[in-house]
């Protein structure tokens, strides 16, 4: 059997009044992949990504989660069947510890907001798998911080063990090296290197470096049109893509 995309979209558009920012894209994840999606800005990659989670309703066309058609389906559904965004980190709770943000996410991810009430089997099941999901970030030692006393760097790593605590099958990040140092980066990009497998990610960012390190793929957005899906070489040495994008610098 031909497995079905973890991802699919397909002639997506977008019209505000006049301005066309999204324009008959179609791009698949498969399983697993990660994909990196670049352009200018102003190009259309947020109001893209809002339209495959759900903030944004597309003026036509099709998003598809392993095989099913969610244009329809809510922001929270979409998050329940698998699709899950990196949290910004306004949506941190800053007083609470890094373990408590956690696991309020783990149990949101099964339909519970508080562990009162919890048999004591299914409390050391989360327990342990917050363990494991602050040692794939490397936040093990700051599980008893609260967010307020993290470094910038470091926050940005509790919001993805956010997402993860929700089991992404495809997870979103939206610039997650926005802000960030070198030296975080490349800790940024292990941990990234370090998610299970089986999660495709998509992954919004400006930092070169990053994108030509992490992806498998890059999709080049311009003008709200898909202008090049290739292979990070292919892409890197696309005439056009430098043209109106990468430039010479980063040949
Ligand atoms: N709600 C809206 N109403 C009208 N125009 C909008 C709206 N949201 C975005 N736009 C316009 O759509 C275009 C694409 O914006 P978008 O933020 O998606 O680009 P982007 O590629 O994410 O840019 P950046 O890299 O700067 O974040 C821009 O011209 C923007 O002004």
């Amino acid at each position: 059997m031909i497995q079905s995309p973890a991802l699919q979209v397909v002639d997506l558009c977008k019209n505000f009044g006049a301005l066309r920012v999204t324009q008959e894209v179609s791009f698949h994840l498969p399983v697993g992949h990660r994909r990196a999606l670049i352009g200018p800005n102003g190009a259309g990659k947020t109001s893209l990504i809002h339209q495959i989670t759900g903030v944004l309703r597309p003026s036509s066309g099709t998003v598809s989660l392993e095989g099913t058609n969610i244009v329809r389906h809510s922001i929270q559904q979409r998050v329940r069947q698998g699709l899950v965004r990196t949290f910004q980190i306004n949506s941190l709770f800053p007083d609470l510890t890094v373990i408590d943000n956690v696991r309020l996410a783990a149990l949101a991810a099964r339909g519970l907001h508080r562990s009162f009430g919890l048999t004591v089997d299914h409390r050391s099941l989360i327990a342990v798998e917050i363990e494991r999901l602050l040692s794939t970030l490397g936040l093990v030692e700051l599980g008893t911080v609260k967010v307020s006393h993290l470094a910038y760097g470091k926050r940005r790593l509790v919001e993805i063990a956010l997402a993860l605590a929700l089991k992404p099958k495809v997870l979103l990040l939206d610039e997650p090296a926005a802000g960030l140092s070198r030296q975080e980066i490349s800790v940024l990009v292990r941990v990234l290197r370090a998610l299970p497998k089986h999660i495709a990610v998509l992954i919004v960012e400006h930092d070169m470096e990053l994108v030509f390190e992490y992806a498998e793929s890059i999709s080049v957005l311009v003008q709200g049109r898909l202008l090049r899906t290739g292979t990070v070489d292919e892409v890197r040495s696309d005439r056009e893509v430098r043209d109106v994008y990468l430039g010479r610098r980063h040949v």
